[in-house]
């Protein structure tokens, strides 16, 4: 599903932040990927959508290629993966429902199964009752719940989430861990960036560690690997 081969991503400011990277990621996995601060995590999500573009080497996702991907085909890479964020960035003059239900709009669903849809999907991260509430009146975990719920309510083959539980305490931390592994566990690939020891060690999956720009450990069910 994500083929990275001989990946380096040098910034216009001439900050190389990755260096030569390889990896292959099968549909499915669920991945942690750790490294000390400025190592390149972000980066190497960012790459994962196009947000940014690689500037040597190729990756392909689900057959896209994203080397020579055309700008009109990037829409389409990205109905495929779900995004997640640390500070959620939902839209806060929408409700829950109309953050979620956005996703679906901007791709001309019908109205019926818009709202089926959404439904099912704040069900799924139990949020079905806050439905018309607005960003403000939630809590971070349950704000971080409405990001995933509009990530995921595509349908997307592969979920990023870029230190999703960084803004949250530890049991809110571990109830967003649980909705990811749930989404993981029907066939969604997950990749999440954290600097969570607990998690890692805890809840063990894949650990791709990166350094300086370079992938240094690739162990399934590995540890985190970094004192804090
Ligand atoms: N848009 C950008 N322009 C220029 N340099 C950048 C840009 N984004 C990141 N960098 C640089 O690239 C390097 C890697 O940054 P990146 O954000 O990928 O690291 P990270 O591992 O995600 O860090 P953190 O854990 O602190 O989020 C850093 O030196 C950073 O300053």
């Amino acid at each position: 599903m994500i083929d990275m081969k001989g990946v380096y991503k040098t910034y216009p400011n001439g900050v190389t932040a990755l260096n030569g990277v390889d990896v292959h990621i099968d549909q499915g996995e669920f991945v942690y990927i750790v490294g000390p601060s400025g190592a390149g995590k972000s980066t190497f999500i960012k790459l994962m959508f196009r947000e940014e573009k690689p500037s040597k080497g190729s990756i392909v996702i689900n057959d896209y290629n994203l080397a020579t991907i055309k700008e009109r085909r990037v829409p389409h890479l990205r109905r495929n993966i779900g995004v997640v964020y640390q500070d959620f960035r939902l839209l806060p003059r929408l409700t829950v429902y109309e953050n979620v239900a956005f996703a679906l709009e901007v791709i001309e669903e019908s109205p019926n199964q818009i709202r089926r849809r959404v439904m099912d999907v704040l069900d799924q991260v139990r949020l079905k009752n806050k439905a018309r509430f607005i960003p403000d009146e939630l809590s971070g975990g349950e704000q971080q719940r409405v990001s995933i719920a509009r990530a995921i309510v595509n349908h997307p083959q592969l979920l990023i989430a870029d230190e999703p539980t960084g803004n949250l305490d530890p049991d809110t931390s571990w109830e967003i861990m649980h909705i990811l592994e749930e989404i993981n566990s029907s066939g969604t690939t997950v990749l999440m960036a954290t600097h969570s020891q607990e998690i890692v060690n805890t809840i063990r999956k894949r650990v791709i560690a990166i350094e300086d720009g370079q992938i240094v450990r690739d162990e399934a069910r590995g540890e985190y690997g970094y004192e804090i």
